[in-house]
C-alpha cells in the first residue's frame, strides 16, 4: 500500500473514498469494502483520502479513536491500494471547494464513494451535490446497529466516555480500550478485524 502525505498523486483511473474515518468502525469498514469491490471490478486502485488529525479532533478537541499509524495499519489490512493523508490544520481548512475538487481530479476517479452527509472546503461550503457536478458519486447507506441507530465515530466516543467499552468495541468491530488521559487509544487488538 502506498501512503502519500500532503500530496495528491496523479492516477490514470481510481475509485476514491474520502473522510476522517476515525475509529474505522463497522460503517467505515462496509463503505471501504464496497469501494474496494468496485475498484477490483473496474481493475483500478482504491484510494482512501483521509485527514490527520480528524477534523472533529482538531476543531472540537474530541477524543481521537485511532492514531494515524493505527489507521494506516488497518487500511492496509483492508486491502486499500493508496492512502492520501492530508494534515488538517488552519491552513488546510482555507482551501476552497474548487481547489479541493482540483486535487481529487488528479486521481481521475471513476467513482467517489461516501455517505450523503459529506461536507468539504472552506467553511464546509461543499457537499455531495457539489461533488456530483464533477464526479460520479456513489452514495452509501449508513450502517446501523441492531437497534437501528447509526454507527458513528461520535457515538463510539460517547460510549468510551460513559465507560461502555464493550459496546464501543462491538461498533468498532474489534477490541479497543481508551483508558489513558489523552484519549489516545491503547491496547488495540487487530486480530478480530
Ligand atoms: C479542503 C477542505 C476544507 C475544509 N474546511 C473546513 C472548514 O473551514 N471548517 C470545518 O468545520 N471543516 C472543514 N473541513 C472539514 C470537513 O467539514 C469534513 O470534516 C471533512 O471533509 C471530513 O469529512 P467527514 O467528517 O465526513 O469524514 C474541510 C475539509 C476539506 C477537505
Ligand atoms: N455508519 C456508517 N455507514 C456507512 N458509512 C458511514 C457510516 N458512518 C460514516 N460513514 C461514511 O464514512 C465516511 C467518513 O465519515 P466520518 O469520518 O465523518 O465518520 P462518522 O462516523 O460520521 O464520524 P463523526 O461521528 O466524527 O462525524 C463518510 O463518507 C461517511 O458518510
Amino acid at each position: 500500500m502506498k501512503v502519500s502525505y500532503n500530496d495528491t498523486p496523479t492516477c490514470e483511473k481510481s475509485v476514491v473514498t474520502i473522510g476522517a474515518f476515525d475509529g474505522l468502525h463497522l460503517g467505515h469498514q462496509e463503505l471501504i469494502a464496497q469501494s474496494l469491490r468496485e475498484a477490483r471490478r473496474m481493475n483500478v486502485p482504491l484510494v482512501v483520502y483521509t485527514f490527520d488529525p480528524p477534523p472533529k479532533v482538531f476543531l472540537h478537541g474530541q477524543l481521537q479513536l485511532l492514531s494515524l499509524d493505527q489507521k494506516i495499519t488497518l487500511l492496509k489490512q483492508y486491502g486499500v491500494d493508496t492512502v492520501i493523508v492530508a494534515t488538517f490544520n488552519e491552513q488546510f481548512m482555507l482551501r476552497t471547494v474548487d481547489e479541493f475538487i482540483q486535487y481529487i481530479q488528479k486521481l481521475n476517479p471513476v467513482s467517489l464513494w461516501m455517505g450523503d452527509d459529506f461536507r468539504f472546503g472552506k467553511n464546509r461550503e461543499g457537499d455531495v451535490k457539489t461533488l456530483q457536478q464533477s464526479f460520479n458519486v456513489q452514495l452509501f447507506s449508513k450502517l446501523t446497529c441492531e437497534k437501528g441507530i447509526r454507527i458513528s465515530s461520535t457515538r463510539i466516543r460517547s460510549l468510551f466516555k460513559e465507560g461502555n467499552s464493550n459496546k464501543a468495541s462491538q461498533l468498532l468491530g474489534r477490541v479497543s480500550d481508551h483508558t489513558n488521559s489523552k484519549g489516545v487509544s491503547v491496547n488495540d487488538h487487530y486480530s478480530k478485524v
